[in-house]
């Protein structure tokens, strides 16, 4: 039984981004308080990117404790060390950088030419791998309880490197898979399936701009998530779409919750 999502809408999506960024922080801080330590799932694209940056200029940033931060990624261009394209190489400029966190915990999908060569399946058989030696007894399963994975929307309802009607949204099993021919380029990704961005305590959806109206309307109105995989991305306790008023376009005005429009 899925919990229904809850859906925000923001005035903007710099507006978006700033608030995203505080809810962030406050989850981080919350799970760090519990647990002591926190684990938090990036995506690639605009909107994550615009969250990392947003972060990074908040004044409430340093309430996290960097070395107690474990990050993942949600997806990766298979593409060289350092590539300008890489999610990990736009986040390390948007925030990553600028923070003291424990490299040991900074888990970057592998890039082309590394451990794994040209091989795109052999590094996602080596990053599941990576997450089943980070899960606890007390996850039951084969990754990490992420505390929060975000995930960027595309135009088509992609999220990570899952694309609709590609083999990785109909994977049922392995946790992160190598994407072929993706329709976004570069062609070569790796990319968390459903079964493990489902695992994530709270699954946080970006999307703003009138490009993605489509889609938020098509995932949130009852689309199979092989024909629209955003449709699929749920988390355990909590689901949340931080759209902007551009993006919330398509929604039934009755779906917005009071505050934030
Ligand atoms: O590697 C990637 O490209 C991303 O992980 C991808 O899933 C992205 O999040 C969406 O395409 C939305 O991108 P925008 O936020 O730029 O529209």
């Amino acid at each position: 039984m899925t919990v229904a999502p809850q859906i925000v809408v923001h005035r903007d999506k710099d507006l978006m981004a700033q608030a995203a960024a505080a809810r962030l922080i406050t989850k981080i801080v919350d799970a760090q308080a519990a647990r002591g330590f926190a684990s938090v799932v990036l995506t690639g694209g605009r909107n994550g990117n615009g969250l990392l940056a947003a972060l990074a200029s908040s004044p409430a940033r340093d309430a996290i404790d960097w070395s107690k931060l474990d990050l993942w990624w949600g997806d990766e261009r298979f593409l060289p060390e350092g590539d300008a394209d890489r999610n990990v190489t736009q986040a390390r400029e948007a925030l990553l950088d600028a923070v003291p966190l424990d490299p040991a915990r900074v888990h970057a999908m592998p890039a082309s030419g590394g451990s794994y060569g040209a091989d795109a399946d052999a590094a996602a058989a080596g990053y599941a791998a990576e997450l089943a030696a980070a899960a606890r007894p007390e996850d039951h399963g084969p990754v990490p309880s992420f505390d929060v994975l975000l995930l960027g929307v595309g135009p088509d309802t992609h999220v990570a490197s899952l694309f609709p009607e590609h083999p990785g949204v109909r994977e049922t099993e392995r946790t992160v898979v190598g994407v072929h021919g993706a329709p976004k380029p570069p062609p070569i990704r790796v990319s968390l399936t459903l079964p493990a961005i489902r695992a994530a305590r709270e699954v946080w959806l970006l999307a703003a701009g009138e490009d993605k109206a489509k889609a938020v309307t098509i995932a949130l109105s009852g689309a199979g998530e092989i024909q629209a995989p955003a449709a699929g991305a749920y988390g355990r306790s909590r689901t949340l779409w931080l759209l902007d008023r551009a993006a919330a376009a398509g929604l039934p005005a009755q779906l917005y919750p009071p505050a934030s429009a």
